[in-house]
């Protein structure tokens, strides 16, 4: 049977060498398998390093990080690579696509990366639904960004891993295109089961999440179930005044 939790972090901490203060202080929080998580935060508040933590891009300093209930920190490499290409996949927000390969051959490589045979009829399926069909041998300097971020998540959704994570996926689009985009992100939820977590800046992009998860000076502060990008607008200034109050010295 499926593990129901996708990715987990318990107790996660994460110092960069030469910084002062923690990125991640002591981070707990799983991601269930079929949802659409965002995470949002002030900047510097530990989304990015949050996201590469659970993705196995990076270590933690201490705690766990639970991905499809095995336990990726103590992996050393080439296991860790091994099992990053296995499970995860991304959605950044410059597409890193490469640019001497065709749409099809960008959505395959993960697969021919990790050694697998590539699961060509699910790939074609996938192009499909992002609405790139008759678009595969285009290289991507010939695509839209909003085009190349459909190859960049047909890309991801090829390999059928546990967990996409995606960061800032619609902060280079417009917003139309942006919206498209997520269109297709809550479609590869609700169509494919696909476990999502989506670092984000924007209330709107967030709102599309079945739950929002706020941080603040590397720390979980709160979470909202399905809220409307008001609700979420509204968390975020309140988590943003906070961490002013507290860099100030005038929080209580
Ligand atoms: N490579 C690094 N070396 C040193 N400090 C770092 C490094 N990367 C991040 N930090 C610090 O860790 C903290 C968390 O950074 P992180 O990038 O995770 O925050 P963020 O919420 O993603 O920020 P943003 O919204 O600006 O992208 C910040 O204090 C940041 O300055």
């Amino acid at each position: 049977m499926r593990n129901t939790v996708a990715v987990e972090l318990i107790d996660v901490t994460k110092t960069y060498p030469g910084a002062g203060v923690r990125a991640l202080d002591g981070v707990s929080v799983a991601f269930r398998a079929g949802t659409f998580n965002a995470v949002m935060g002030p900047s510097g508040s530990g989304k990015s390093t949050l996201l590469q933590c659970a993705a196995g891009l990076d270590r933690a300093d201490s705690g766990r990080v639970l991905l499809a209930g095995a336990e990726i920190g103590q992996l050393r490499e080439p296991k860790l690579t091994e099992a990053r290409r296995k499970l995860v996949g991304f959605v950044f927000q410059s597409y890193n696509l490469i640019d001497s390969l065709s749409v099809w051959h960008n959505v395959l490589l993960p697969q021919r990366l990790a050694g697998a045979r590539p699961d060509r009829a699910w790939a074609r399926e996938v192009v499909r639904r992002v609405g790139l069909a008759g678009r595969e041998d285009d290289r991507p300097a010939q695509l839209s960004g909003g085009q190349r971020q459909r190859v960049a998540l047909a890309r991801a959704l090829a390999a059928r891993p546990e967990v996409i994570f995606a960061d800032e996926p619609t902060g280079a689009l417009d917003l139309t295109t942006g919206r498209e985009v997520l269109d297709l992100l809550r479609e590869a939820v609700d169509g494919l089961r696909t476990t999502i977590v989506m670092v984000t800046h924007d209330p709107a992009a967030a709102a599309r999440a079945d739950r929002v998860v706020f941080l603040a000076d590397g720390r979980i502060v709160t979470e909202l179930a399905s809220p409307s990008a008001a609700q979420v607008a509204a968390q975020m200034t309140a988590v943003t005044d906070r961490t002013a109050a507290t860099m100030t010295g005038s929080a209580r």
